[in-house]
């Protein structure tokens, strides 16, 4: 039994909790929302964000940082990109042993292009955690909080860290492989939010699985192209946190980016989308990140390009498929191959 503390009380950090408390362990959940925690205690669930689901009755829960941390060995980072940096700042004045450090959000930080563990190493001193460890994979909060099988991978330069990481979580209905590639991992969860909105994007246009499934697929090889020029090993985007996060996020009515660009294909202003969703919808920042980046590194990323335009430049959605599908006479792998057989040879 391990003492732990998830900080954020959206949808994940309380399916993350769930899951801790079936495992028996001591687990704290913080909110930086007073009235959220008073809900909470009240009503026994977590009104806004899982409203069906009970708590279980050995969960604790914290508006006090320090209170939530307290002897904690494992912290379990679970705030919206956006917010990871205010949550490390906080974080930081308060902790004063060392921890496993977890995270499970899937973002890029704009104009830094930083993934979320190169912002917690930007933020906390080494002396407060030992490494960073990243769970990543196919995985609905809805669905984790009903005790669906679920699978995931916990990674980290430090091996013996994945493992605890597994040991943690795992159980009969919550599966956690290892993985040591933590920049692909990081880097699959959030650029396939980017792809999910283009899933959406077309449903929303009306369009059909053959349009779907050229977005998953074509997604899949410009996220992996970033990706491999960023560090991660191309490979990783065919497990889990590659193709399986995408598949589970484009197809799916949970993926708040899917309903995002769905509501984005049928006409709305992304104004009247994101104030309709009332959650974070991680892959909009993350656009504006990969769209910069690819910039600068000169990588071509059609998709995501083309759903920069939707968002920010008001390009009709579908005038963007029409350019996509107009785009000049290509082969289909070439790119893919050269990825994969060209890494190790610098
Ligand atoms: N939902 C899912 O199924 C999955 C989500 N993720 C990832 O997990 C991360 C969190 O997502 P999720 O829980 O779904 O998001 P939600 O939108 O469900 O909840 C976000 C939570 O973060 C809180 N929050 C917002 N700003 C701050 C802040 N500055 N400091 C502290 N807390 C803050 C919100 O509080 P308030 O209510 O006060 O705004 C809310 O409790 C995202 O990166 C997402 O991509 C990963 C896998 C699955
Ligand atoms: O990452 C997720 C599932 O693995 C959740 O996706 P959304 O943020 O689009 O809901």
């Amino acid at each position: 039994m391990s003492k732990v503390a998830v900080l954020g009380a959206g949808s994940w950090g309380t399916a993350l909790a769930m899951v801790l408390c079936e495992n028996n362990h001591d687990v704290r959940i913080w909110t930086h929302n007073t009235e959220q925690k008073q809900r909470m205690e009240q009503e026994g669930k977590n009104a806004k964000y899982l409203p069906d689901i009970p708590l279980p009755p050995s969960l604790s829960i914290h508006d006090d940082l320090t209170m939530a941390i307290k002897d904690v060995e494992a912290i379990v980072l679970v705030v919206p990109t956006k917010a990871i940096r205010e949550t490390c700042q906080r974080l930081k004045q308060v902790l004063h042993h060392q921890v496993v450090l977890i995270h499970a959000s899937k973002g890029i930080e704009p104009d830094s292009h930083y993934r979320i563990s190169e912002m917690i190493d930007e933020e906390l001193n080494r002396t407060q955690y030992q490494d960073v460890v990243v769970l990543s994979g196919p995985s609905h909060a809805e669905e984790v909080s009903l005790k669906h099988p679920t699978t995931v991978t916990a990674a980290s330069e430090d091996e013996s860290l994945a493992a605890f990481t597994q040991d943690l979580f795992m159980n009969q209905y919550f599966r956690v492989y290892t993985s040591t590639d933590v920049i692909g991992v990081e880097l699959g969860g959030a650029l396939k939010n980017i792809i999910a909105l283009g899933a959406g994007i077309s449903d929303g246009l009306g369009y059909g699985d053959n349009a779907k499934a050229a977005l998953i697929t074509r997604g899949l090889a410009e996220i992996t192209r970033l990706a491999s020029v960023k560090g991660a090993n191309p490979l990783t985007f065919i497990g889990l946190t590659g193709v399986g996060d995408l598949i589970v996020t484009c197809t799916s009515s949970h993926s708040r980016n899917w309903r995002a660009g769905n509501l984005l294909g049928q006409g709305n202003a992304l104004e009247d989308v994101l104030s309709k969703m009332g959650m974070v919808v991680e892959g909009i920042r993350t656009t504006d990140a990969v769209t910069q980046l690819a910039r600068e590194e000169q990588i071509e990323m059609p998709i995501t390009t083309g759903i920069y335009d939707v968002i920010h430049q008001n390009k009709s959605p579908k005038k963007v498929v029409d350019d996509l599908m107009a785009r000049d006479r290509t082969t289909e792998i070439d790119d893919i191959s050269d990825i994969l057989f060209n890494r190790d040879k610098d």
